[in-house]
């Protein structure tokens, strides 16, 4: 029977079945962070057993911990204890570490295909919600919770009932100034945060392939913002030649018979899905979201919907109104970094704008790089020179303000333009609002000092005359 990739992967990670019940998968790989792994080493601990195969493991050390130079000092205890319950439980088990200044820390989903471990046809999981992240490589990742993880600890396997599968086909090309994250809040938009619920979605089309694989990582990255388990893209060549090289990357021999293996890995013609559905993307303007959950977005030349009794809260939170334009609005802070959008690319697209212009001297800027390598890269090329310049802070690898789970927050009532993943009340801060755009488009706004996805025509006359 003709299969598509998902189903392929599954079937090939099948160690049981058994009719009514959920199957058995085999997981290649689990990465960590300090968050969500402690309570299933204790678990595995409780039991007496012990981690099945250690190689088969990494962890790293990203949402907790401070961005500022001076990262080893840690003033909230929980952050504290969370990572140094890591190193110990990584020490204890032999899990490798990419802990802090060992160039290679960052945030999980940033370092795993950095490192060439994140490989296709894999089955990759994480105790953490964005784990599609990978999908972008052709593998099956998806976040797992807690007890779950001390089974992949015990057994490296789940138990997991088949989930349906989703194609979602871009076609068109992608106009200029509008990028990867701008796709994926389209689709969030168009299906809903529930829209792909209990689905793996399949991304194809000319506007996919098209894509770099870093691009295509911050198209994976969203999926789960529309219920997705997981998102995927076809290993092809840009795939293969991401990879080679990489410190985990098969070599010689090995190499040819894993890329012979991966140019196997696509949808057959003719296969089945659950569910299609067809983006265009020839019109597509940068999406901005508005509300306080990622499907509450316009692409920027649409006004804000009607005012309903679904919305009215959310209106209410960001202080907006129904029906007007997003352009203009004033913004207080500017967040460029997290796994959706804090790679080196995205670095590159923030700096190109930035490049001797100034930021609106209300706002605050943070670029946030998503690895110690990205930093590093950053560096190299001149980029955190231009941030600099422009009056941005250019701060050490972690989640930093995607998330107040450490010393980086938005403060209460302050409007923040980011380039994260999710809006929700107080996610970035108690009492903050988010906007989420892309890296483009938090840069245009932090030099404009409001919401605008090109350089502003009016600040620039002003400054001239
Ligand atoms: C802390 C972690 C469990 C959480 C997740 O799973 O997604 C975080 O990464 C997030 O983005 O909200
Ligand atoms: S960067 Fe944000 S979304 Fe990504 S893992 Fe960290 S907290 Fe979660």
């Amino acid at each position: 029977m003709n299969k598509n990739i998902a189903e392929k992967i599954w079937q090939q990670h099948l160690v049981h079945e058994n009719h009514g019940f959920p199957d058995v998968l085999a997981i290649d790989f689990a990465l960590l962070h300090e968050v969500t792994s402690a309570q299933a080493f204790k678990m595995i601990e409780d039991h007496g057993l012990s981690v099945h195969d250690p190689t088969a493991f990494i962890a790293t050390i990203d949402h907790s911990i401070p961005t500022r130079k001076n990262r080893h000092e840690i003033f909230d205890s929980t952050a504290k204890s969370q990572i140094e319950l890591l190193r110990s439980n990584c020490e204890k088990h032999g899990i490798p570490i990419c802990d802090v200044d060992s160039q290679h820390q960052g945030i999980v989903h940033v370092i795993g295909p950095e490192l060439g471990i994140t490989q296709p046809g894999m089955t990759l999981v994480c105790g953490d919600s964005h784990t599609a992240t990978h999908g972008a490589f052709g593998a099956l990742a998806f976040g797992i919770g807690t007890s779950t993880l001390a089974h992949v600890f015990a057994a490296g396997a789940i138990l997991m009932t088949r989930p349906k599968v989703m194609k979602v086909d871009f076609s068109g090309v992608l106009p200029e100034g509008v990028f990867a994250k701008d796709m994926i809040m389209y689709l969030i938009a168009e299906i809903g945060i529930g829209g792909a619920t209990g689905h793996v979605i399949e991304y194809t089309g000319a506007a996919v392939t098209e894509l770099s694989m870093e691009q295509r990582m911050t198209l994976c990255n969203m999926s789960i913002e529309c219920g997705a388990i997981a998102g995927l893209v076809a290993p092809d060549q840009v795939t293969f030649d991401y990879i080679k090289g990489r410190s985990y990357a098969p070599k010689d021999e090995q190499w040819q018979l894993a890329e012979r293996y991966w140019k196997s890995l696509c949808s057959d013609d003719n296969c089945s899905y659950d569910q299609t559905i067809h983006l265009d993307i020839n019109q597509l303007k940068p999406m901005v979201s508005w509300g306080t959950n990622p499907e509450q977005a316009v692409q920027i030349n649409q006004t804000l919907p009607k005012r309903t009794n679904q919305n009215t809260d959310s209106l209410d939170y960001v202080e907006l109104q129904a029906e007007q334009n997003l352009t203009g609005t004033p913004i207080d802070w500017a967040f460029v970094g997290s796994c959706t959008n804090g790679r080196i690319e995205d670095l590159r697209v923030v700096a190109d704008i930035l490049q001797h212009n100034h930021i609106a001297p209300h706002v605050t800027m943070y670029i946030v790089p998503g690895s110690e390598q990205v930093m590093q890269q950053a560096k190299e090329e001149g980029l955190e020179t231009t941030f600099k310049q422009a009056g941005a802070e250019f701060r050490m690898p972690g989640c930093s303000m995607c998330l107040g789970m450490n010393d980086d927050k938005v403060p209460p009532g302050a409007r923040c333009i980011s380039t994260t993943n999710r809006n929700f009340i107080g996610r970035q801060g108690t009492g903050s609002i988010t906007h989420l755009a892309s890296p483009a488009t938090v840069a245009y706004s932090a030099l404009a000092g409001h919401i605008t996805t090109s350089f502003d025509q009016q600040k620039r006359q002003q400054e001239a005359s």
